[in-house]
């Protein structure tokens, strides 16, 4: 696992929209994984912005979705599937075709859920999945005690979740749906590169324990200690709790740059 700490969100997104360029230019049809949450939106300006700017073609890029709400209409401003719509697919120019994702309005949920999980081996892998990390250590709704080899599969949101994310919707936290299907971490494992990206002090306690803390299910973002090529930046604030900063600060600056991220 390499961590990366950088001064502050917009230059994490910086960083992690250039991965996702070099990726493009490598392989101009990838399947990016993406996540929701306010973390992640720097990469997507970012990557949105090299788009526009010529600097790379994101035409023929696929984009497959984390998570999604149970029982929200599709239609919904803040179902997942919508948030992607406005957030990724449109900045990017492209449309509904490129996107694949759970179907979080399916009567047999458990079907979707595996429906899901085989279309994403059908479309060769997830090449590049982004993450958000929860107050909790939850990466995309694989909440604490989430087995470290689930599937994609319904989950019922801890209260913590839902306070996090009322704001959502309104600050109402009645609003928010108590069930959730997400990509498992045994299926979020399987993407070639993953890159968790943590801004702000509110994350400092999840960051630590996913970096240097036990593999462990309670702390469920700690499973990208598993994968072969994992990638954790965090702004300094996210950092404050890292033992090891000056250890991972050093490697970086003498890191050849040709290796990228
Ligand atoms: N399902 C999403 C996660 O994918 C995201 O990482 C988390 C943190 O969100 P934020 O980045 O807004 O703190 O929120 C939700 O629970």
């Amino acid at each position: 696992m390499e961590v990366v700490i950088v001064p502050d969100a917009p230059a994490g997104g910086e960083l992690i929209a250039e991965a996702m360029a070099q990726l493009l230019r490598r392989k101009p049809d990838a399947l990016l994984g993406v996540a929701t949450g306010s973390t992640p939106l720097p990469i997507y300006q970012a990557l949105a912005a090299k788009v526009r700017s010529g600097a790379v073609d994101a035409s023929r890029a696929r984009i497959a979705q984390l998570d999604e709400y149970v029982g929200l209409p599709s239609s919904h401003p803040e179902s997942y599937r919508s948030v992607l719509r406005r957030e990724v697919l449109e900045p990017l120019g492209l449309s509904m075709d490129a996107f694949m994702g759970p179907d979080g309005e399916a009567e047999d949920v458990q079907a979707a859920c595996a429906a899901y999980d085989r279309a994403l081996a059908e479309a060769g892998g997830v090449d590049l999945q982004l993450l958000g990390i929860g107050t909790d250590g939850h990466i995309g709704f694989n909440e604490p005690c989430s087995s470290l080899a689930s599937r994609t599969r319904i989950k019922t949101l801890t209260e913590q979740t839902r306070i996090d994310n009322a704001r959502f919707f309104e600050g109402d936290i009645d609003q928010v749906p108590h069930h959730v299907i997400t990509q498992g971490i045994g299926t979020i494992l399987e993407a070639r590169h993953l890159v968790l990206l943590a801004t702000g002090e509110g994350k400092a306690d999840a960051v630590a324990a996913t970096v240097e803390g036990p593999v462990a299910a309670v702390c469920p973002a700690s499973a990208l200690q598993l994968h072969p090529h994992a990638t954790v930046v965090v702004d300094e604030a996210a950092a404050s709790k890292l033992k090891l900063v000056d250890y991972f600060r050093h490697t970086y600056a003498n890191k050849p740059e040709w290796q990228g991220i």
